[in-house]
């Protein structure tokens, strides 16, 4: 695999920081993003608006259209919100032309009505990209990987020929890439943490503290196992970094925006209000109902997570994710 000119879709934070970090090991990035206004900006000043001392690598160049976007590219990038992945991948098919290539998805969320993880979603849409696509999952706060913050980030994959050569483009500093095979445990773990995050946060919004919230990350963890199992997926992966891993970071860190969106739902706003206040996406918001009723539909007894469920899409009052707790 020789890898010269990687497109990345999404300029959102967490693609810019993606597509610099891969720029700024030398490879040619195409980023492609569908917001006109964030595109202008980008385009006119270089400088990401969300992203503090942020300047867009000179290997990046800006793609206004797909097919610009696509063109001569080598990987494919996916960092777009896991609920727009189908649709999107209906706009790329055409422009793709039966071109095989490898995808990496670095969203992270369970579709509602199918239960899909985002991998699974690009290969249903784009048939000829089956078995090409991996997960990039792990703690990684996109505004610390691009202070240059030390993490590691699983790759995970069918093709494990394919996952190695991936993970070497990937790894350098300050990201360790980590070889997976389990690509459906490292995407379920990645969407059910955003969940546990949303939980941690209503302990905040409450006033609990971070004993409260070990606690909960706890008991949280055995459910992610039996729901993530139930799929086919592993337990190793569970308690690796994209599942354990990522809702230590973002239950305990004041950085997470689902963590943030908690907080203000345990602090009695609704979930309207709160997701205005956030301003950015927190997908545990709607990855909760998928998680949900996949427990339901498996018959497994996931009493935190519902609560929290009951809690964002019921309006029901706070106590009952400290009821679900024992206390
Ligand atoms: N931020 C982080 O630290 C990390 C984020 N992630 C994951 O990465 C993904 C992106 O998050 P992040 O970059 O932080 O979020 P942002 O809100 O910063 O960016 C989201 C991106 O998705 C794009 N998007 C939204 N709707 C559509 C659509 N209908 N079609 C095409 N593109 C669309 C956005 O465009 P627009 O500007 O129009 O909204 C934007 O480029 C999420 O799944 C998140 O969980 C994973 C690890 C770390
Ligand atoms: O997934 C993340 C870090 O690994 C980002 O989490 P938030 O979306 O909650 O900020």
């Amino acid at each position: 695999m020789n890898i010269n000119r990687i497109t990345v879709f999404g300029a959102g934070v967490w693609g810019s920081v993606i597509a610099q970090h891969l720029a700024k090991k030398g490879y040619k990035i195409s980023l492609w993003e569908h917001y006109k206004d964030l595109f202008d900006i980008l385009e006119k000043t270089r400088k990401h608006p969300n992203i503090e001392n942020f300047e867009l690598n000179s290997n990046i160049e800006l793609k206004a259209t797909l097919e610009e976007a696509v063109k001569d590219s080598e990987m494919l990038v996916f960092v777009i919100s896991s609920k727009s992945v189908r649709n999107f991948c209906k706009q790329l098919k055409p422009i793709l032309n039966g071109k095989v290539l490898p995808v990496v998805s670095a969203s992270k969320g369970i579709e509602d009505s199918t239960f899909k993880t985002v991998c699974e979603v690009i290969e249903e849409e784009i048939p000829q990209l089956t078995g090409y696509a991996m997960s990039f999952s792990g703690p990684s706060f996109a505004l610390e990987v691009a202070k240059g913050i030390p993490t590691k980030i699983l790759v995970a994959g069918p093709n494990a020929d394919l996952v190695k050569k991936t993970a070497k483009v990937f790894n350098s500093s300050p990201i360790i890439t980590v070889e997976s095979d389990d690509r459906r445990g490292v995407e379920y773990g990645g969407a059910i943490k955003n969940v546990v995050a949303i939980g941690c946060g209503i302990l905040d919004g409450i006033g609990d503290g971070a004993d409260t919230k070990a606690a909960l990350i706890t008991q949280a963890m055995q459910e992610m196992h039996d729901i993530t199992v139930s799929q086919g997926g592993k337990t190793e992966s569970v308690y690796n970094l994209s599942g354990l891993g990522d809702a230590i970071l973002t239950g305990m860190s004041s950085i997470s925006r689902n963590r943030r969106l908690g907080e203000k739902l345990g602090q009695g706003l609704s979930l309207e209000e709160a997701r205005k206040q956030v301003g950015t996406i927190a997908e545990g918001a709607d990855s909760v109902n998928s998680v949900h009723n996949l427990a339901r539909k498996n018959n497994l007894k996931t009493p935190i997570l519902d609560a929290v469920w009951q809690i964002v899409c019921n309006g029901e009052d706070k106590d009952v994710l400290l009821k679900a707790l024992g206390f």
